[in-house]
């Protein structure tokens, strides 16, 4: 085979498969090293559909998209735009928490990624070039894999959440994909069951922790940013110890994102908008309480709480409506081991003649009376049916959004809250969830997943080549997203439709970006901003 020709049919980004015209073919040399028959790029969509409807189980589908996107970006793309809805939990979250699992077993092909080993500190800059290949590379995924969704440490094998997520945003927002690179840091695992598995394919050793792994991360950010200087960093499923550390320290140097801190305070927050949209409650008359204060319940309170500030309150106030429940139960100031983020929001004992007793959620509803309870406590049905019905003494629509996933993992199946509440909860799950029929209304069911935001707000922040990522880029993504559900209708979930991604990614990186220049934090005139946003968008076709 000739060269020309193998770089072509080896390389994702230029591989045409059948879809080479005979020019193509001609010119590259692909004569008789594909079937004769031309196809186009829907004809090939076409045929792979067909492979996938009869693909028994949802891994091995995902096994078959992963194949088509190793081979063939374009076709990959091209299928999912057609299909978002549909193909959302199979390549994304929740299917691709048990490709990780299963990864080291069913390992074939490394799919793009860059893997970076905490041992290895001075190949960091060749694996990343190696990876470019000379690529203007604008967007990374990185994961530590720490705490791969609510499913732990995953060490290597968490490499998928990278992929994954890059997948979401080129589906979604059109983000090129020969512009993103996937980058795991294999910082070891405490995992056992890997430690001991003769297939695993990470470092067999236990997680480095402290000066050695801070310096890797340092040495990361800093060759990452002087090779990529435009690029934007997405740090995803970091532990708990180290996922706000990291996000503090870069946040003001360079144009960055931790998707579980910041991503998902903002499809909270959107969610929590649209629902008070839907009751016609306002938020600054409203009681949180987060199950679950860890990298997400945290990010997501700091979140509303600077809503709650944006709208009127001052801090004393704003804090006075939050309250954060984790494994000790009610958290309190006198408690050692908070963590920084949980530390501002604990409560003083002596506001509750029972504290000692407030160790379990259900006393800490029953003493806090919240109107809003979200969960991101990864503890599976931890929302029964007392709690939904104590909330619903609370308030006339209380707002209950289990967000742990993946879906063995929520905190409670949307139909048992809508059941439990008699329809009265507006209710949003972390994964997709059907429909519920209640006493003649069908309630639909908002996905609270950071996968709703996370593609605009990187649409917008890239095309205007924004230097940092604001708080106040992140607000406007939360009001652009909340403006766009049909809050008037009978059962109207509080997010828009998945099926929708596309248009909303766009939504939001429209408002992301006017905010961005009207701040100062881009160089974009602002009668540029939609254009530099179509110019910015890729589009899967030959
Ligand atoms: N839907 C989304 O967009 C989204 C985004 C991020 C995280 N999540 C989910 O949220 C969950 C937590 O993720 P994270 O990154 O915050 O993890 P984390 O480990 O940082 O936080 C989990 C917290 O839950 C607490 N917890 C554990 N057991 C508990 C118990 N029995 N009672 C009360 N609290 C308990 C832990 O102590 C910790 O503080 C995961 O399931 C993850 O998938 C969802
Ligand atoms: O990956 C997801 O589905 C959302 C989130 O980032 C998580 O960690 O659960
Ligand atoms: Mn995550």
């Amino acid at each position: 085979m000739k060269m020309k020709a193998r770089n072509v049919l080896n390389n994702p980004f230029l591989n045409k498969g059948t879809g080479f015209t005979q020019a193509e073919r001609d010119e590259l040399g692909l004569n008789g090293l594909i079937p004769p028959r031309i196809q186009t790029i829907e004809e090939q969509a076409e045929r792979i559909y067909e492979q996938f409807q009869s693909k028994e189980n949802k891994l091995a589908k995902r096994q078959l998209l992963m194949q088509v996107f190793n081979e063939n970006r374009t076709l990959f793309f091209k299928l999912f735009s057609q299909h978002l809805e549909e193909f959302m939990p199979i390549v994304y979250d929740p299917i691709i928490a048990e490709s990780i699992e299963e990864y080291s077993h069913q390992f074939i092909q490394p799919q793009g990624a860059i893997f970076l080993s905490v041992d290895d500190p001075d190949h960091i800059k060749s694996a990343l070039e190696n990876g470019a290949n000379g690529r203007d590379i604008r967007l990374i995924v990185v994961s530590d894999a720490e705490g791969i969704l609510g499913i732990g440490d995953w060490g290597v094998q968490g490499v998928d959440i990278s992929v994954g997520k890059l997948m979401v945003y080129t589906a979604a927002a059109g983000i090129d994909p020969s512009q993103v690179l996937p980058v795991v840091i294999d910082a070891g695992t405490n995992r056992e069951s890997l430690l001991d598995d003769p297939m695993y394919l990470g470092n067999r050793h236990l997680r480095i922790k402290g000066q050695k792994y801070d310096e890797f991360i340092d040495e990361f950010v800093s060759q990452t940013e002087s090779l990529f200087p435009n690029v934007y960093l997405h740090w995803e499923d970091f532990g708990r110890s180290n996922a706000a550390k990291i996000l503090n320290k870069y946040r003001n140097k360079i144009t960055t994102f931790n998707d579980d801190i910041q991503g998902t305070g903002i499809i909270v927050l959107a969610g929590i908008l649209g629902a008070l949209q839907i009751s016609g409650e306002k938020l600054t008359e409203q009681t949180y309480m987060s199950f679950g204060a860890g990298t997400a319940g945290a990010g997501i309170v700091k979140r509303i709480y600077d809503e709650m500030i944006l709208q009127g309150l001052s801090e004393e106030e704003a804090k006075q409506h939050f309250y954060l429940v984790d494994k000790q139960g009610l958290l309190f100031d006198d408690d050692k081991t908070l963590t920084p983020e949980q530390k501002p929001f604990a409560r003083n004992r002596s506001e509750f003649n029972n504290s000692n007793e407030l160790d379990n959620l259900e006393s800490a509803v029953m003493a806090v009376k919240p109107t809003i309870l979200v969960g991101t406590s990864t503890v599976a049905g931890a929302f029964n049916e007392n709690v939904v019905q104590e909330m619903t003494k609370n308030t006339k629509r209380p707002i209950i959004f289990p967000i742990s996933n993946p879906t063995k993992l929520l905190e409670a199946q949307a139909a048992d809250i809508i059941q439990w509440s008699k329809g009265k909860a507006l209710v949003a799950t972390g994964v997709p969830s059907e429909p519920v029929e209640f006493d003649g209304v069908i309630y639909k069911i908002g996905q609270a997943n950071n996968a709703l935001v996370y593609p605009g707000l990187a649409l917008g922040t890239i095309a205007v080549s924004a230097h940092r990522l604001t708080d106040s880029m992140i607000s406007a993504a939360a009001h652009s997203l909340s403006e766009t559900i049909a809050s008037t209708e009978l059962g109207a979930a509080v997010l828009p439709p998945v099926s929708k991604l596309s248009e909303f990614s766009k939504t939001v990186a429209i408002a992301v970006a006017q905010d961005a220049v009207k701040k100062g934090v881009s160089d974009c005139q602002p009668s540029d901003i939609n254009k530099r946003i179509e110019l910015s968008q890729w589009q899967p076709e030959y």
